[in-house]
């Protein structure tokens, strides 16, 4: 290693105060050359007047006086110019964390389906809705998006987000933080859009969106084992995932797919719904589903006539109607995922 290799090195270890990364990682020091035993060093502060001007000159000056063989730091001292400081921007905003990511203090669940209609979007509303109820801050992704009809269920599909910025505010239904790809559609189509917009999409929902601080997130995912499961996974390995199913027990195999290849990016499966139980076509699908994926049933939801006209009103039954037998199911859903508590992510159950 040459000294100037030294000093590059000695400079990566200063990081700036604000942004908390290291200056030569925000292109902060666009030269660095040694002459004998003097080290030339070129710093370009983000902006004049930098706060941490001082701060920064003098980690730099240890820095470099501390590499063997050098004695002396001659430091030209400057500001990005706007371009240079856009740029800077646009690289952070890339690397932003993710707030809903791993060592988030958000409890994440992601709710999937085998296949489409089993009441998946349907259970998520009217959890979301009980979490809320309960007083718990509640954020609701809506990733189904090819079907996306939670804002419908909930009342507020023709809600817009407000954008403040790069910025983007959720409209809040019944308590419930919503953000829904069907509110950045104009037509109200299916979207059919393909992989790396997908991606980007929900990286833009768990990033831009603001939701504050949250005790839940609930993600609403597409049936099946597609492009946002898959994302999902990587974006939020930590996640739980609840599989709904219906009771026919055909159903069980595309079911317990979806529950496997969100096992396959770290999530933890932590339960089966089984929903529209009491039917004609069936039963046994819930349990048979749990057993494959070696999870507990955590609800049963009766079929109901009452759940469909509540979602078609877009008032959800556990506000209007607790009393009604599927509302109180998903009220006591809601009351086991907030028992069973945070923490129990990457953990394997029993
Ligand atoms: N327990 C229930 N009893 C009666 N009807 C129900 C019940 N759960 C859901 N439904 C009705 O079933 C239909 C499909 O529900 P929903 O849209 O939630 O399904 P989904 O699984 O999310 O489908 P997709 O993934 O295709 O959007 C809706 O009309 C909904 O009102």
């Amino acid at each position: 290693m040459t000294t100037a290799d030294a000093v590059r090195a000695a400079l990566a270890r200063v990081q700036d105060p604000e942004i908390r990364r290291p200056i030569t990682e925000l292109d902060m020091v666009p030269e660095v050359s040694v002459e004998g035993s003097t080290a030339r060093v070129a710093l370009r502060l983000t902006i004049v007047g930098c706060p941490a001007a001082d701060r920064i000159e003098q980690d730099v000056r240890q820095a470099v006086l501390g590499v063997p063989g050098i004695s002396a730091l001659e430091l030209e001292v400057g500001v990005m110019t706007p371009t240079e400081r856009e740029a800077l921007v646009t690289r952070l905003r890339g690397v932003r964390r993710m707030p809903f990511g791993p060592g988030t203090l958000t409890r994440v669940i992601a709710i999937t389906s085998g296949k489409g209609g089993v009441g998946k979007s349907t259970v998520t509303a009217e959890l979301a809705v009980a979490l809320a109820a309960r007083g718990l801050t509640v954020g609701l992704v809506d990733a189904d998006v090819f079907g996306f009809s939670i804002p419908g269920i909930l009342g507020i599909g023709d809600a817009k987000p407000t954008q403040v910025g790069d910025m983007i505010l959720p409209p809040v239904a019944h308590g419930v933080k919503v953000i829904s790809i069907g509110m950045f559609v104009d037509d109200g189509t299916p979207v059919s859009w393909r992989g790396p917009l997908l991606h980007r999409t929900m990286q833009q929902f768990l990033s831009d969106v603001y939701f504050g601080d949250l005790d839940v997130l609930l993600l609403d995912l597409p049936p099946g084992t597609g492009d946002v499961a898959i994302t999902l996974g990587q974006l939020l390995p930590n996640a739980e995932v609840v599989v709904v199913t219906t009771p026919q027990a055909a159903a069980a195999g595309v079911a317990e797919r979806s529950g496997l290849v969100a096992r396959q990016t770290g999530q933890t499966v932590i339960g089966v719904v089984e929903n529209m139980t009491g039917g004609v076509f069936g039963s046994g699908g819930g349990d048979e589903v749990a057993r494959r994926l070696d999870v507990p049933v955590l609800a049963r939801i009766p079929l109901s006539a009452a759940v469909t006209s509540a979602g078609d009103a877009g008032a959800p039954l556990v506000l209007g109607s607790a009393a009604d037998p599927a509302a109180a199911a998903v009220v006591a859903l809601a009351d086991t995922l907030a028992a069973r508590g945070r923490g129990l992510a990457g953990r394997p159950l029993l």
